[in-house]
């Protein structure tokens, strides 16, 4: 487990260091009293141990109200007196710093300690529990130590604190008050409902519900017992024997009272009897803490035994028997910049929130899963807002809750999509989790728009509207189906005329004579776009000596590795059924102008081997600005195709290596770089000069757009 101790800025002057006590102050006292602070937990230990820093080295200038060394950092008062303080923990945050401890303890003891106890530790707030005769008669918030609040008004609203104990005893439980994960989000709800702000994350919303009286709704908290003392009224034996018992000991007690504690949950206290076993028990909690139903935010350890206890004494903030061995802050305040919305595979529309990045526990966060439409709502969340972002372990980062006393009042709503954002088809909103109207086909629907874009086969007339009508007529099921469309079929559709009909058919005739480039791109196989198709076609010529090769002989072709050659082969596998029925259908499966490699073992083929041809060959050629005369039509993806038709190869940066750039209208930086470094430039019409004998193929005269596709494909 790494150390989570993230420096503090360094205080530079007296200035700076009362500004930095008074924002701890300020922040302590929101933080405790209703769960509103501006920090999050490690900015404000990291302001708290910049403030330690100066002091160490002025010590006296130490200020009053400094939140070092105190409870509560000195920011809470309370009128009910506790008859043991409540104090705080110190904390440690590796195996070596846990060590040292133990040796300081058992020099105060005057022995090494044999018994320990190690319990989570439970990320809420303490609350002493009076006892009577059984009977629950008050409840008192830790305070600044020595007097807490009473808080009896919250009787009856937390689980795992009986009203009634199983034997009519008198005496403290004191305990941690937190929500669980559940409860939280319910409590969020049910606030918003009721024209309330949500609150940040589970502990805020546990200090603010227990502070709060006469709320219209009550919220239910959770109830965790971690300790047990007599009071004045206590039974003689009893208080003996709850002052002499180890503390494992007193929590079997607790819980046979019918007091809720951690044994019931995956991370019980237990007992170790070296350092060595803690430090193991340590790592098994640390392991387990993103999958609690609770926040813990670190491993509490204790003396077992009484005597150790009492040896070792307390001082004014913590006691010297226990220590909390911290684990690194799961949870950061950062803003909502974007919300992403994604389709899966079956449709459904799911919304991802794109996040200012934050550093939680070693990682950059910039994402963070956001259910459905509905959650955002309920949970008010805002684009701009400050949220608290939560990340355990490998789970997805989540989104706790905006932090509403945050808000400046620039946060905007969160747009919901009106159309599926992959394919443009109507959203079916009627559940929760929103669904492309296409379900299953919405990936159909996007595949075939894609393949017949103009990069890909570039089928004039076949825009998405076209597309979804004939998924949706169940005419195409896949690629190959286009090519089957009879003309009766294409007339019974809506707002299918004679003309446009027998311009599809057209558009389809001429894609089937597309290159095999540019059939490899409609195919969509993953890790390979426009440039890397042409480079295999190229490679290769023919779909059969694609289909032959292996990994090694995939990664012959430039730019392919070792991670992706794999991958092809088996997206080719996987596309060989659609493969054979294009073919059988007609569709083009060779590259014009390109030779195959030679088989394997008879001569080492190079890339210039099987590009050496043509007025470009060997050279690297970068387009940049507008195309004007003979080149005016051509897409980047055009040009690129004339280039590699000409023996070269297109690449889009500038640099040494780089052979040649065509620079057309508007050229800027990359102009200027091949003017730097001595590169030859040429405008479009003294390219085209050079390469006219392979223009003609790529000059297509671009048909004009069906109109019924118009709206859709701006
Ligand atoms: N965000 C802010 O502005 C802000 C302000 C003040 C404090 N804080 C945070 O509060 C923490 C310091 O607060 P603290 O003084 O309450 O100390 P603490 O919460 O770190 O440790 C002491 C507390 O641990 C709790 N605890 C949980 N499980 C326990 C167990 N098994 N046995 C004994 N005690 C157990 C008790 O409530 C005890 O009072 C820091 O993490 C700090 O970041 C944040
Ligand atoms: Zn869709």
């Amino acid at each position: 487990m790494a150390g989570m101790t993230t420096p503090g800025a360094v205080i530079v002057d007296a200035a700076a260091y009362a500004r930095a006590v008074e924002d701890a102050v300020k922040a302590a006292a929101a933080y405790y009293e209703g769960g509103t602070s501006v920090l999050d937990d490690d900015a404000y230990d990291r302001l708290v141990r910049s403030i330690a820093a100066w002091e160490a080295a002025h010590p006296d200038q130490v200020l009053p109200d400094s939140p070092t060394g105190k409870v509560a950092g000195g920011a809470v008062e309370g009128d009910v007196p506790h008859t043991v303080a409540m104090l705080s923990l110190d904390n440690v945050f590796s195996a070596q710093e846990f060590t040292a401890w133990t040796a300081s303890l058992a020099r105060r003891v005057g022995h090494d300690v044999t018994r320990f106890s190690v319990e989570p530790k439970l990320d809420g707030l303490a609350i002493a529990a009076r006892y009577t005769e059984g009977r629950l008669t008050r409840l008192i918030t830790r305070g600044d130590g020595t007097a807490g609040e009473d808080v009896s008004h919250a009787t009856g609203t937390i689980e795992g604190l009986p009203e009634r104990l199983a034997e009519p005893v008198t005496l403290e439980v004191r305990g941690e008050v937190l929500m669980t994960t559940a409860q939280f989000e319910h409590a969020n709800e049910v606030r918003i409902a009721h024209g309330g702000q949500p609150f940040a994350n589970p502990r805020n919303a546990a200090a603010g519900t227990l502070r709060a009286k006469d709320r219209a709704y009550t919220v239910p908290m959770t109830f965790f017992g971690y300790g047990m003392l007599p009071l004045p009224g206590t039974e003689d034996t009893l208080a003996v024997s709850l002052a002499e018992s180890p503390h494992s000991d007193l929590m079997e007690r607790v819980a046979a009272l019918g007091v809720n504690t951690t044994a019931g949950t995956a991370v019980p206290g237990t007992t170790a009897d070296t350092p060595g076993e803690v430090l193991a028990r340590v790592q098994e909690i640390a392991a387990l803490r993103a999958e609690l139903p609770f926040g813990i935010d670190g491993i509490v350890i204790k003396a077992d035994l009484a005597d150790d206890q009492r040896a070792a004494g307390s001082g004014s903030r913590a006691p010297r028997w226990a220590i909390a061995y911290k684990l690194p802050a799961v949870e950061k305040i950062t803003r909502l910049i974007g919300v992403e919305w994604n389709v899966g595979r079956t449709g459904i529309i799911a919304p991802r929130g794109v996040l200012e990045p934050v550093e939680i526990d070693g990682s950059t966060i910039t994402y963070a899963t956001l259910h459905n439409p509905a959650d955002i709502t309920r949970r008010d969340l805002r684009l701009g807002d400050h949220v608290m972002v939560h990340r355990a372990g490998d789970v997805i980062p989540r989104i706790e809750a905006p932090v509403a006393h945050l808000r400046t009042g620039d946060e905007q709503p969160i747009a919901f999509p009106e159309s599926c954002p992959r394919c443009g088809a109507d959203i079916d909103s009627s559940e929760q989790r929103w669904r492309c109207a296409n379900g299953r086909n919405c990936h159909l629907v996007a595949s075939l728009s894609y393949a017949a874009g103009r990069d890909q086969l570039d089928i004039e007339g076949l825009g998405h509207t076209r597309v979804v009508q004939l998924v949706e007529a169940g005419l195409v099921a896949d690629l190959a189906d286009l090519f089957t469309l009879t003309r009766d079929q294409l007339l019974a559709l809506d707002r299918m005329g004679e003309t446009s009909t027998d311009n599809l058919l057209a558009a389809l005739a001429a894609a089937r004579r597309q290159p095999l480039s540019r059939v490899l791109c409609a195919l969509g196989v993953r890790g390979t776009g426009r440039s890397m198709s042409r480079r295999i076609a190229r490679h290769f010529a023919t779909m059969d000596h694609l289909r032959a090769a292996d990994a090694e002989a995939i990664q012959r072709v430039e730019g392919i590795g070792t991670e992706k050659a794999p991958s092809i082969v088996a997206e080719l596998v996987e596309l060989a059924p659609l493969i054979d029925k294009l073919a059988a259908v007609g569709v083009n499966m060779t590259e014009p102008g390109a030779t195959p490699p030679p088989p394997p073992g008879t001569e080492d083929s190079t890339e210039e081997g099987a590009a050496g041809a043509g007025p470009l060959a060997g050279m690297a050629v970068v387009v940049t600005g507008a195309m004007t005369g003979p080149l005016e039509k051509l897409s980047r993806n055009e040009m690129n195709e004339l280039i590699e038709r000409a023996g070269g190869r297109a690449s889009s940066g500038v640099s040494k290596k780089t052979s040649l750039v065509v620079a057309g209208e508007g050229a800027g930086s990359k102009r200027t770089k091949a003017e730097t470094l001595g590169v030859r430039l040429l405008t479009p019409d003294e390219f085209a000069v050079l390469v006219a004998d392979c223009l003609d193929a790529a000059d297509r005269d671009p048909v004009d757009a069906d109109p019924a596709d118009a709206a859709l494909v701006g």
